[in-house]
Parts: C-alpha cells; sequence; structure tokens
C-alpha cells in the first residue's frame, strides 16, 4: 500500500494555473526528490500535500486518509505529515531547550536522540538569535520530528547553507529516513543534492509534472531539454548535424549529449579543434570544434591545449 496518494491535483491562483493534474504516489521509506525551475509550482505541491494549500481539485491520502485542505479544517495541516518550509520561525530569545519543550510528548530518552540526530546536542543552553542560519534549520527540524510524522515535506532546505552546515543537514536527513524511519520528500534546485540521494525524482515545469524516474533515468533520458538542463550541462546537436557524429534520427530530433559521454583522442574520424578550456579542479570543460558544431567536453586529462587537433568518439546518445 501506498504511503502517500497524490490524484489529479490542480490549483489556480486568481484564475491563473499554479498546479495543472499533478499525480504521483510514494511508498514508505521511499526517497523523492522534486525539481524544478523557480515559479514550476514546487512549493504549492508540498504546500498541498501537507495540507495548506487548497486544491481546486484532486486529493491527496496519506494510507487511506484524506489529507484535508484549509477551507475543510479550521488549524490546517495533518497531524502526520511535517513540513518545513524555507521560511520557517522560531521564537525569539529563547533558549533552544525552552523551543524544544518535548517533555509533554516525548521521554527523555526520545528527546536525547532527537537532540543527537539533529547534531544539536551542544545548542540546549544557547538562545534562539545566538545561532546560526542552520543550526536554526536544524531546531526547527527537531521541533517537527518531535510529534513523529510519518512524511517529512523538506522545502529548498540546502539553500543558503555554507558546506560544512550543509554536509552536517546531509547527514541528519539520511539519520531521519534510515535511523527514524520517516519518509521524505525534498526540493533542491542543485543536482548533486537530488541524484545522489532520491530513489525517484519529479521534474516540474510551469506546474506541470512533466517527468518522473529513478535519477539515472531522468540524467540520461530528460523528457526534453529544459529537464536536461536541471541536471548537468549537455550539448544539444541539430538533427541535421547529428550526422557529423555518424549518427542519424529521422524524427528530426535534436542529439542531446552528456560532456562526460564524449571522450577525446589523439586519432579517429571525428575530427575538432580544441578552442577553449577551462579548468574546475577535478576535471577540465573544453570547448572544442567540429564542422559547424561547438561541442562541451569533460577530461579529467590536463593534456590538452588551446589550437590542439583531436579526435572525437560519443558515448550514449539521446533524442530529444
Ligand atoms: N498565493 C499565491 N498567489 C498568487 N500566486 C502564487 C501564490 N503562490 C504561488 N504563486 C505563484 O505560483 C507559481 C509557483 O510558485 P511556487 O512557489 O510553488 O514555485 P516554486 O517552484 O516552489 O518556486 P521557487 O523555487 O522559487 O520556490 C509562481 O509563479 C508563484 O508566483
Amino acid at each position: 500500500m501506498n504511503l502517500l496518494t497524490v490524484s489529479d491535483i490542480s490549483v489556480q491562483e486568481s484564475g491563473i494555473p499554479i498546479l495543472q493534474n499533478i499525480s504521483f504516489s510514494q511508498q514508505e521509506g521511499q526517497k523523492i526528490a522534486i525539481s524544478g525551475e523557480t515559479g514550476s509550482g514546487k512549493s504549492t505541491l508540498l504546500q498541498t500535500i501537507a495540507g495548506l494549500v487548497q486544491p481546486d481539485s484532486g486529493t491527496v491520502y496519506l494510507h487511506d486518509s484524506l489529507v484535508e485542505g484549509p477551507h475543510d479544517k479550521l488549524v490546517p495541516g495533518h497531524p502526520e505529515i511535517a513540513y518545513l518550509s524555507q521560511q520557517f520561525e522560531l521564537p525569539q530569545f529563547l533558549r533552544v531547550e525552552q523551543v524544544l519543550q518535548y517533555s509533554n510528548s516525548l521521554t527523555e530518552e526520545e528527546a536525547a536522540r532527537l537532540y543527537e540526530i539533529c547534531h544539536i546536542q551542544h545548542l540546549a543552553k544557547r538562545k534562539t538569535n545566538q545561532l546560526s542560519g542552520g543550526e536554526r534549520q536544524r531546531i526547527a527540524l527537531a521541533r517537527l520530528l518531535s510529534s513523529w510524522p510519518s512524511l517529512l515535506l523538506l522545502d529548498e532546505p540546502f539553500s543558503n547553507l555554507d558546506m560544512g552546515h550543509k554536509s552536517t543537514l546531509k547527514a541528519v536527513i539520511r539519520d531521519i529516513s534510515e535511523e527514524l524511519g520517516i519518509t521524505l520528500i525534498l526540493i533542491s534546485h542543485d543536482p548533486l543534492d537530488t541524484l545522489s540521494w532520491a530513489d525517484e525524482i519529479l521534474v516540474m515545469q510551469q506546474g506541470k509534472l512533466i517527468q518522473q524516474g529513478t535519477p539515472l533515468h531522468i540524467y540520461q533520458q530528460p523528457v526534453n531539454a529544459y529537464a536536461a538542463s536541471l541536471f548537468g550541462k549537455y550539448n544539444l546537436i541539430p538533427a541535421e548535424d547529428a550526422a557529423l557524429f555518424g549518427l542519424q534520427n529521422d524524427s528530426g530530433k535534436q542529439l542531446l549529449l552528456r560532456p562526460e559521454t564524449i571522450r577525446l583522442s589523439p586519432s579517429g574520424t571525428i575530427a575538432g579543434i580544441v578552442t577553449d578550456i577551462h579548468f574546475f579542479g577535478s576535471y577540465y570543460e573544453l570547448a572544442v570544434q567540429v564542422g559547424e558544431v561547438k561541442l562541451l567536453i569533460k577530461s579529467i586529462q590536463p593534456d590538452y591545449a588551446i589550437g590542439d587537433k583531436v579526435f572525437v568518439e560519443v558515448g550514449d546518445v539521446w533524442w530529444v
């Protein structure tokens, strides 16, 4: 049985469609990431799932219980669904331990476990105005977790965090899922946050769910150039130029090549000239002109210079 079933959700604001006919389901423990450009409807979707936004049509079920929207319920929200907004708030000038008044609902042992999982043990005596953004966020998270939700919805949790706080939060999110057994949906703009974490990715564009699949599937076989762009750089080559690479597609679709699927070699049949090189620490990005086409290629070899003649071989190809 599904933990979450979202069926044909549509939301409008002042006659403008914000979400259009969104359907998907989630199993217990399945990690879902939502990706999409700014304004594509990601937050509205999470808020609708949490019962904070009223859908104009469609339903959200947690197990077999209907999640009611704010028009049907005096206090919006569902007791088993926790939503961490991008604009979460904490009471000012209180000690962290006062904010996290678990005593009524949690045993001391349970509270200590939550402190540990959220990496906030050392902050108990600190006042809320003496915390960094990342620390405040983990306290807000601990507060939400104290009700032991079945489903936790995280809206852009990594935005505005430096590397240190980001990696702490990643460990917290892993433990929430593995140790507390809470199912998660997470929104992130950064492919590095989603590709390595999610079991399934939902891609949103202009209020529609345009693709759904494993990270590998979405990365290698994006449904369009927009979906490709959300997960990394790519080359998009017009159908008529694909023959340069010995490839052909009669449907008129464009050839999509990820930069790391193109190999450079000193000999071969497809010749090009290196026109630009950028160093990115663990790899180089090269621009290589092949006929009319400028290819972006990722290479770990430091052996190339601008003006070099090279040969290219293409690996995995995809047509969009
Ligand atoms: N209450 C509202 N009234 C009017 N328009 C709204 C309302 N809430 C959201 N919108 C609009 O709906 C669209 C989707 O917004 P939403 O915040 O869900 O997108 P998002 O993908 O989460 O964006 P971001 O990544 O910037 O957070 C945007 O164009 C936004 O301006």
